[in-house]
Order: C-alpha cells, then structure tokens, then sequence
C-alpha cells in the first residue's frame, strides 16, 4: 500500500468512517427526535454529524462495524479509520498525561484572575481529548500550561508518571499546531518540516524524514514550494508534518481548523484524526467546533469558569450530563419554566423554575388514545432548513418548544402540517431544572 493511498483521508471530500462506532451516530447529541404515529415506521434513532440523513448514519455504522471487527486494527490494538499501519519510523508510544489540581493565576490591572482553578484530568496514550467550552473558560491557559508556555500557580503534570511541572518546554517531547500555522514563510515546506531536528540536532536522515511526512500528509511534491504559494488546508498540513517531525509523544493544537471553512475542516479532521491514529501520539485539542470535538476526540473535558465542569467520552458526556451547564452547552435544548404543562403532566419535580428538555428526548404521537399522560402541543409553525426540517410546538399554555429532524426523516416518519395535534412525551429523568446563574459562562475571576 503506498504511502499516497494511506493518506486518503486528507482528500477533500472524502468522508472515513469513524473510529469509535455508536458515537458518531449518537441521537443524544445534536439528536433525531422520535416520532410514533399509529401505523408508522420508527425512525433510526442515530446522529452521524448534525442534520446527516439516517441513511448515510446506517452505511456509516456498517462501516465502522467492518473496522471493528477483530484483527481490523493495525494500530498497537488501536482503532484505526483506515486499517493501515503507520510508516514505522513515524510511529511513537504517545505520552499518559497526568494533570493535577492546576490552577493559574494571572496578575490583571484588576487583581488576580483565576484562569484554571483546580483542573484535573487524565489522558491515555494514543488517545485524542478535546477541551471545549465557552470562550475565556480556560482551555488555551491549560493547554499552555500542560506544554510548560506558563508556569503554573498550583499543580502539576505527569508524563507516563514522572513529573514534568519544572521542564522547560523543549525537554517536554512536543509538538503543536496553532490556529494560524506559523509556518516560516520564507522558508520551504520541507525546511519549514525540518526546522525542529535541525534545531535540536537530533542526527535524522532530514530528506528521509520529509518525505514520509509529506507522504503521511499527503502533500507530496510540494516540499519546494514556499508558504504563500499553498492553500489553507496545505498550509495546515504543513503543520501538522513539521508538529510530528520530533517525534513528539504529545501532540497540542490549539484551534488548528480555526482559518478553514467548514468543509476543509471537516475534510481535515478526518485526516488529522487517521495521522495521529497511526503515528500514535497522545493528542490534545482545543476547539470551539462542538461537531469537530465529537468527530475526532476519545474523550472531551467540558470548560467552565477555569474548572472542569465533566470530562469523560463523548457518548457519556452527551448522555449523562452532569450539570445544568453541561447540558446547555453540549447540544440542544429548550428551556421551558418548571410550572409548564409539559413539565407537569410528565411528573417531573424540581425547587429550580426553569427546566431543560432535549428535542432529542421527545418523543410525539399524533394519536391521543396511545399516549394519554402525554402533553398535547399544535404543530405552530414548519422550517425548511435545507437538509432539515424545524417544527415548531406549542404547547396549549402557550409555552414553545422546537425540534429539528434531518429532511430524510421527516419525510419518512415526520410529515406533519402546520396545525395539526400531537402528543408529546419526554422521559422524566432526561429532564433538568437549572436557574440561569447555573449556566452563565461568564469568567469568575476573583
Ligand atoms: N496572560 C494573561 N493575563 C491575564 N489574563 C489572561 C492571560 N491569558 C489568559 N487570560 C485570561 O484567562 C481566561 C482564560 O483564557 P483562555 O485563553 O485560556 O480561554 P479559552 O477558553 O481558551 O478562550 P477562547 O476560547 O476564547 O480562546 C480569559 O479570561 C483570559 O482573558
């Protein structure tokens, strides 16, 4: 297999199959709502990536359950997205990384700010974990830190158990790719690859190394152009190759799809995801792209206020969020008061006067007589998205909630008019009070 081929994945256009089968195709996240007229078939409730049809979802998951079966995985018994190995001479033993009670302070005109206040996480070799939440919640400050670019005020970070808090950034074995590149723009791609071994006189054979990584990022023959003459998702690769041109064990990227319009990011992260896949490297990201996160991380830790508000796989942070703020921040919601009819003829109790429902976890009859603890609502108004449909409800005390189902969907199991009666059910233990001050994002400080 050549190298070209095993880097498929970077071709625009080209969608692999995920890597973790039953994430990608979560209806907890982002969600496809249920519907169960009489005498109508039940959807497929799995979510690919937002508003990706139900039949795209079900040839996705074959794919995955082909990848997953036994013997699929070249990777050291890790999922790979494409079933080739990585070049041997790329292939490291990613770094176990141990954060511990970090906490940073940055002295400001106004005092003290409290950026990350008592984060801990743990990361596994070889494993992709995305840190997301809202903006100023922390993520960059403890991306730095984990890469020693600050010194923290408390806490500590372990590779594979040793302590490296006091090490200066080049002893920590890393590499990184920022949102805007900073690739040297008078330098070649392949000078800007070999930059690194050439400053750290690490003794490779450079011309070898250029290529494997131009062949791993699919950027073959372009080692002699200059920066300015590559397109936004080369120069990302570029990146990516000159990141992994140490042989590093921990790989940061801090908003590297950040510049790219979605279609190249989507197209890249894919990519990224088979790279590092191969090459092995435990990896850490920082995105606002909440898809992006769920596509390509193993494990995502939820930001809030510089704490750590959940960490844990997609499926479980999706699933089972642990707080109001989780749950407002991780796919959709509506929020109705805790005196609705909705909330009352559901049965469910809370002291908070607001309550948090998931479109995902409703679930309509258009029949009465099948769901009579249902709350009844009136299809209010119908969105025509595109690729999805928005259904508007009302609920008859006049309090709205919206769901959005992918065209394919709604065309097979939905189809309902404008006016038209349903019954709405949403399971009791899915839903959850908050106050608004439970899911302000705005920084703490001190
Ligand atoms: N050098 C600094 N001095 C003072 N405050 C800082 C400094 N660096 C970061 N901060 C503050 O720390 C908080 C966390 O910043 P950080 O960049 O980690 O957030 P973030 O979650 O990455 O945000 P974004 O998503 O917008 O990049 C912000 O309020 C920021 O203003």
């Amino acid at each position: 297999m050549s190298a070209a081929a095993r880097c498929s994945s970077l071709h625009a256009g080209v969608r692999l199959p995920s890597a973790f089968p039953g994430r990608a195709v979560d209806p907890q996240h982002h969600g496809q709502q249920q519907l169960l007229p009489a005498q109508r078939p039940q959807p497929r409730h799995r979510r690919a990536a937002p508003l990706v049809a139900a039949a795209e979802a079900a040839s996705l998951e074959e794919q995955q359950q082909q990848q997953q079966q036994p013997g699929s995985s070249e990777n050291g018994g890790q999922p790979s997205t494409s079933g080739r190995g990585a070049a041997p001479a790329l292939k490291v033993r990613g770094a176990k990384v141990v954060v511990q009670d970090m906490v940073k302070h940055f002295e400001t005109r106004r005092g003290l700010f409290k950026a990350v206040n008592g984060a801990s996480v743990d990361m596994e070799p070889g494993t992709i974990t995305a840190l997301l939440g809202p903006s100023g919640s922390g993520k960059t400050t403890l991306l730095r830190l984990i890469a020693g670019l600050e010194e923290p005020t408390a806490g500590r970070v372990f590779f594979d158990g040793e302590d490296i808090t006091g090490r200066s950034v080049p002893d920590r074995d890393l590499g990184f790719v920022f949102q805007g590149y900073a690739l040297f723009k008078h330098m070649t791609v392949a000078d800007n690859i070999t930059f690194g071994p050439r400053m750290r006189k690490m003794g490779l054979d450079l011309e070898a190394k250029v290529e494997e990584l131009l062949q791993l990022t699919e950027l073959e023959g372009l080692g002699g152009r200059y920066p300015p003459q590559l397109s936004g998702g080369q120069k990302q690769r570029v990146a990516v190759a000159r990141a992994l041109a140490c042989n590093p064990r921990l790989l940061l990227l801090d908003e590297p799809f950040g510049a790219l319009d979605p279609v190249v990011r989507k197209s890249l992260r894919h990519g990224l995801r088979d790279i590092v896949r191969r090459v092995g490297v435990t990896t850490i990201i920082v995105t606002h792209d909440q898809e992006e996160a769920w596509d390509i991380a193993d494990h995502v830790v939820i930001f809030n206020k510089g704490a750590i508000e959940q960490h844990g796989t997609p499926e479980e942070v999706a699933k089972e969020p642990m707080s109001p703020f989780v749950m407002n921040f991780v796919g959709d919601v509506s929020h109705v008061p805790a005196s609705c009819q909705l909330v009352r003829k559901m049965g469910f109790h809370t002291d908070k006067p607001f309550v948090m429902v998931r479109p995902s976890d409703i679930r309509l009859r258009t029949n009465f007589e099948e769901c009579q603890s249902c709350a009844p609502a009136t299809v209010h108004d119908k969105a025509n998205l595109g690729k999805s449909v928005r259904y508007y409800l009302r609920f008859d005390d006049d309090v709205d909630v919206d769901l959005t189902v992918s065209r394919k969907v709604d065309e097979e199991v939905y189809d309902l008019g404008v006016g038209q009666r349903v019954f709405v059910q949403v399971p009791p233990a899915k839903m959850m009070g908050f106050d608004y001050s439970d899911i302000d994002a705005t920084s703490a400080g001190i």
